[in-house]
């Protein structure tokens, strides 16, 4: 790229839409949702006015002020000030505000304005203004904040046009050289500060006399202490119904798929190690997690839903008051939520928590939320050891367990954070300030563009990360073929065999025999290939009849309902999971941190794997 090309940079309060300019201006598709604290690093990408020339974009983390509270707000003042080691002050900064919230949003401009840096204000947000009448004067703004002013829609095809005109004037024009930025970012007083908004609003905004808006109407409902905890509980319970209900006739489809894939190998083939990598590595192990993808696929509707619906921040207010109790600030929420889906994304949001004692611990609990890896491991038991029965005629059995896997990882999350907070010495509460943003309908584009990328990350682990590690398994397991007259499994000859055998002492007292050992191995790389590896070494010691049977059938008929719970159980709190501990290891600073946390994770897996199958087999449930 030419070295001459200008820089850009995009400033803006939170959740005014910075994310969706940048990815509708360069193509890119970084994450974008309706709630405060989204975007926690800076993005980089390119643009191109429609007279062709090129710009570098940048996308920072939101931010109310120029005097950061936290690392992500950080970040957006560092590099604005060039104060990012190896990175150039950038040439132009694109200000972006929300233009139903002008009030809040023009205290960062003028703030802005201090820095010295050529400057261009779009107005995202304009088809909602519209949509409320207001209307804004953006000759007069223009020429009284002495810099461009453009309306913007960044949900839309074209939404940008203005911008991109106005860029081009610019550029043509030469931007000016920055001046050197005010001492101190935040000294601008805040008092004349906000008395310059007034004026300024004054001068150019026309609003309507307020109504009581459908969002405010929503509320009322939603963040009653009472009915507001109600309706979170019965949202959550009905995602995880669906996970079950909605999955079932696609899973059969590609499980049917997969069976007969195996087959028609099986037939065609003569025996051999190829056939038998075939067969049992590859079908046996990769398929078996291929066909979770319409769960996890169902799981992320959810949380899309969840995150494009404005609902996320109402429910962090719901719960500010319940993570008080243990020690957490209503901060760690939505971190904590990102979880779900998966914990490094969680690991990273912590940077928008101020204290560090407070990210410390939401970063220390992260982990025990259900990511999504965990779903097929669970499916995968609960399909084979929970009868499919109604309950209260209403909620399916399976739905309900999967449920309470769920809220297990959250009660223990919540003990954690209790018990760590009241041995590390009381932090100040720090109180939730949070916007609510207005409620809006899911965009189906985002939605379906979502769901699309997940599909592609799971496939692409699946035929990756998986496939690898189970053509490896299927070597460790095959080989050294036991000797001719060999009675017994020849799996238990191999080297995983006898890997798994050593260590089956250790895990015997939860009820895990070695080819359960054998599977946990590689699952430390991630979680889901527990199932293929599973796969893979019941394929392999399978014989007679079985071999044509599925994995949930063999699982069912050889393991105790205490081993299969102890297993589940074992995956509320497993530590295996090297990216997490990895990111753990790079937002702490500290490898310390990410061994403690792979360390207690693992004490509390044993520890409660190891009672469930006691409490269990005492039960009576053998
Ligand atoms: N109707 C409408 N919605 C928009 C517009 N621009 C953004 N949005 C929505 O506003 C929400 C926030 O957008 P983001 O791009 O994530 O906001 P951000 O400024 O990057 O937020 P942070 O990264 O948290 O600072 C998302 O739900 C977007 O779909 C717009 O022009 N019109
Ligand atoms: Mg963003």
């Amino acid at each position: 790229m030419s070295a001459a090309a200008p820089r850009l940079a995009l400033l803006g309060n939170p959740n005014c839409g910075k994310t969706a300019l940048f990815n509708l201006l360069t193509g890119h598709r970084q994450k974008v949702a309706n709630y405060a604290g989204v975007t926690v690093e800076r993005k980089q990408g390119w643009l191109t006015t429609p007279q062709g020339r090129r710009a570098q974009l940048l996308d920072l983390p939101g931010t109310y002020s120029l005097d950061p509270l936290s690392q992500d707000e950080q970040v957006t003042r560092d590099v604005v000030q060039g104060r990012l080691a190896g990175e150039a002050r950038p040439d132009l900064l694109v200000c972006v505000v929300d233009a139903t919230h002008l009030q809040l949003n023009l205290r960062l401009v003028l703030e802005a304005q201090a820095q010295g840096l050529p400057m261009v204000l779009v107005l995202n947000m304009a088809d909602v203004a519209q949509a409320q009448g207001m209307r804004i004067d953006t000759v007069a703004l223009a020429a009284e904040l002495g810099m461009p002013v453009v309306p913007a829609v960044s949900v839309q095809k074209d939404g940008a046009r203005a911008l991109l005109e106005q860029l081009d004037a610019l550029f043509t024009q030469g931007l000016a050289a920055p001046l050197p930025a005010a001492a101190d970012a935040g000294g601008v007083d805040p008092v004349a500060l906000n008395q310059r908004v007034r004026e300024l609003l004054a001068l150019t905004l026309q609003v309507p006399a307020k109504r009581w808006g459908l969002s405010d109407r929503i509320d009322r409902f939603a963040l009653h202490p009472l009915w507001g905890m109600a309706l979170l509980a019965l949202l959550l319970l009905f995602m995880f119904q669906a996970v079950f209900a909605w999955a079932a006739w696609p899973m059969d489809a590609i499980e049917a798929g997969i069976g007969l894939m195996g087959q028609q190998v099986a037939t065609h083939m003569s025996d051999g190690p190829l056939r038998s990598l075939l067969v049992d590595g590859v079908i046996a192990g990769v398929g078996g997690v291929l066909v979770f993808l319409p769960q996890i696929l169902i799981l992320f509707f959810f949380i899309f839903v969840l995150e494009d619906s404005g609902y996320l921040p109402r429910a962090a207010f719901l719960m500010d008051r319940w993570m008080g109790l243990v020690g957490l600030s209503g901060r760690s929420f939505i971190p904590l939520l990102s979880s779900f889906a998966c914990a490094v994304p969680g690991i990273m949001a912590t940077r928008t928590i101020t204290h560090w004692r407070d990210r410390w611990l939401t970063i220390l609990v992260a982990p025990l939320m259900t990511c999504s890896a965990r779903l097929p491991v669970y499916a995968l038991l609960i399909g084979a050891f929970i009868p499919q029965r109604t309950v209260g005629g209403l909620f399916n059995l399976q739905g309900l367990v999967l449920f309470a896997l769920y809220v297990m990882g959250i009660v223990s999350a919540m003990l954690v954070a209790y018990v760590v907070s009241r041995h590390s010495g009381k932090g100040q509460p720090t109180p939730l300030l949070m916007e609510l943003p207005a409620y809006r309908w899911p965009s189906a584009r985002n939605i379906a563009r979502g769901l699309w990328e997940r599909g592609l990350i799971f496939v692409r682990r699946v035929g990756g990360i998986i496939l690898a590690l189970m053509v490896l398994l299927w070597f460790l397991s095959s080989y050294p073929a036991a000797p001719e007259g060999f009675t017994g499994s020849a799996v238990a000859h191999s080297f995983a065999g006898r890997l798994g055998g050593v260590l089956e002492p250790l895990f015997a007292p939860l009820g895990f025999d070695w080819r359960i050992v054998v599977a946990l191995i590689p699952a430390m790389a991630a979680r889901e290939v527990v199932v293929a590896a599973l796969g893979t070494v019941y394929a392999l010691s399978a014989q007679g009849e079985q071999v044509h049977e599925a994995l949930g059938a063999l699982i069912a008929e050889q393991w105790t309902l205490p081993t299969a719970l102890a297993l589940l159980v074992w995956f509320v709190y497993a530590p295996q999971c090297v990216a997490m501990l990895a990111a753990v290891r790079r937002e702490t600073g500290r490898w310390r941190h990410a061994l403690g946390v792979a360390a207690y994770l693992f004490a509390l897996a044993y520890l409660m794997a190891w009672i469930t199958y006691r409490v269990a087999g005492a039960w009576g449930a053998t």
